[in-house]
């Protein structure tokens, strides 16, 4: 099926590991291109009135998966959004195609070096970081690289500041709809 939305109406979509600053950034450049923001995990947990990490304890990874699917099904299709995914979001294969088609989809790509650097700041709220150590951590971010292969730009976030990394991001936008 074509798809009729242009460039410029096309909603932004923000992948990548834990941490990399998929919420950060996508704040920062909704506020900047005067775009509603949408944070899927701030969704999900607004919907069940409970953090990420208590709604994986009580209901289970797999309910959470299914919700983060529905929520981005359903945001993905709208215009000019910009929309901050869980960082195991294109685990599932529906969900990476559906942005991919719909929405522009930008890789924020942080090396597992500076990334440890910045591990304690999320460590306790992100539930698939408890109870691993940093070489099973490791082995899990190097894994889920395959899974971010999917995207139409890679942003390299390695020593730019977040300011840097969303300026980057519109100058991207702008090259391409010249
Ligand atoms: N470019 C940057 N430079 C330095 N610190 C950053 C940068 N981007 C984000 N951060 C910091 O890293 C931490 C994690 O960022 P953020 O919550 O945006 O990550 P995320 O990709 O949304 O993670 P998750 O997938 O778990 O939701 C925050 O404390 C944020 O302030
Ligand atoms: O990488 C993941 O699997 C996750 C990342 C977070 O953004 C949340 O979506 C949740 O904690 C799972
Ligand atoms: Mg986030």
């Amino acid at each position: 099926m074509e798809n009729k939305m242009s460039l410029k109406e096309k909603s932004l979509v923000f992948i990548g590991f834990m941490g990399v600053g998929k919420t950060t950034i996508g704040e920062l450049v909704a506020e900047k291109l005067n775009r509603d923001f949408i944070d899927i995990d701030r969704e999900i947990e607004k919907e069940y009135g409970m953090p990420t990490t208590e709604i994986f304890k009580t209901f289970g990874e797999k309910e959470f998966r299914a919700n983060e699917k529905a929520v981005i099904q359903s945001y993905s299709k709208q215009k000019s959004k910009i929309i901050s995914v869980g960082g195991g979001a294109f685990l599932q294969e529906e969900i990476r195609s559906i942005c991919l088609e719909n929405c522009i989809v930008f890789f924020l790509d942080l090396s597992f070096e500076l990334w440890k650097e910045r591990m304690n700041l999320i460590i306790d709220t992100r539930p698939v970081l408890q109870g691993r150590n940093i070489e099973e951590i490791e082995e899990l971010f190097h894994s889920r690289q395959e899974i971010y292969s999917s995207h139409h730009f890679k942003v390299i976030t390695d020593n730019k500041n977040e300011e840097e990394v969303a300026n980057y991001i519109i100058e991207c936008l702008t090259k391409e709809s010249e």
